[in-house]
């Protein structure tokens, strides 16, 4: 009985210990960003970021946000410089949004929370044959994160709003052309970086972090357009999409650099 005891406490021991391996759990995201605890790094480049409108394809609801997916099969829509070795293709861009105004980014600058988060995800052509194959590999991926804070409308924004209605059920999905994400960007470029990890399932440790210090504006009808997209398929009770943030993880041995640009 002792043996066997001891056998089942050392696979369940073991399994533990394979799950943290997968999981990581060593540089999770997102994070709260300590500004005073950050390191001014000046070899960090501003990031060279170029996108083609030509690239934006559709808009699909994936019951954990909308998604604005790219053709992926040229170079045409790429960010490169700042800690990146290679250049990472625009795979798709999404948000992440609150209930309610005092909540929604993933990230927060000195626990500073925003009403939603802007991630333009991209992946590492140069080193990977496809997004799925960079997506669980080290480096493999570069999200730049842009917070949003409420004010004007942002008019660039506004043609993304005015198709969210199409894709209001999870599952849904629109076609969406000639969409230019440079108008999300801020015109200050300077950042914060660190590795970490996708912020929602498969969750893996393949993320260089690029958070845009400044923020963008857009209006409350904006924001209002997002809460009105739903998690749920149609035919099923009705559940507004908010609230689609992960809770913050922990830092561990980790640096977050800063530009000084
Ligand atoms: N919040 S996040 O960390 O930026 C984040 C988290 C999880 C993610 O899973 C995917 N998958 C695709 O984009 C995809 C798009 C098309 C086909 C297959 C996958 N992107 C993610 C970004
Ligand atoms: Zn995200």
């Amino acid at each position: 009985l002792v043996n066997m005891t001891l056998f089942f406490l050392v696979c369940l021991l073991d399994q533990q210990s394979w799950q943290t391996q997968i999981q990581g759990g060593s540089r999770q995201s997102p994070i709260d960003i300590r500004s005073s605890e950050s390191v001014h790094d000046p070899q960090l480049t501003p990031l060279s970021i170029s996108y083609d409108p030509s690239d934006c394809l559709q808009i699909w609801n994936n019951g954990y946000s909308f998604l604005v997916e790219f053709d992926d099969s040229k170079d045409n829509s790429v960010v490169s410089g700042g800690p990146l070795e290679n250049h990472y293709k625009l795979k798709q861009f999404h948000f992440h949004w609150g209930a309610e105004n005092n909540r929604g980014s993933e990230h927060t600058i000195n626990s500073l929370v925003y009403p939603a988060e802007l991630h333009l995800v991209h992946w590492n052509a140069e080193k990977f044959r496809t997004f799925d194959e960079a997506i669980f590999s080290e480096n493999g991926l570069a999200v730049i994160g842009v917070f949003l804070k409420l004010g004007r409308k942002h008019d660039g924004l506004q043609k993304l709003v005015n198709a969210l209605p199409a894709v209001k059920y999870k599952d849904s999905t629109v076609e969406f052309s000639n969409f230019n994400p440079s108008c999300m960007i801020p015109s200050c470029l300077d950042y914060w970086t660190y590795p970490g990890s996708l912020t929602t399932p498969p969750q893996t440790e393949s993320v260089t972090w690029v958070i845009m210090k400044k923020p963008i504006e857009f209006g409350d009808d904006q924001l209002s357009a997002f809460r009105s997209l739903l998690f749920t398929p149609f035919g099923e009770k009705l559940e507004n999409m908010v609230d689609n943030f992960r809770q913050q993880q922990p830092l561990m041995n980790r640096v977050v650099r800063a530009t000084i640009l």
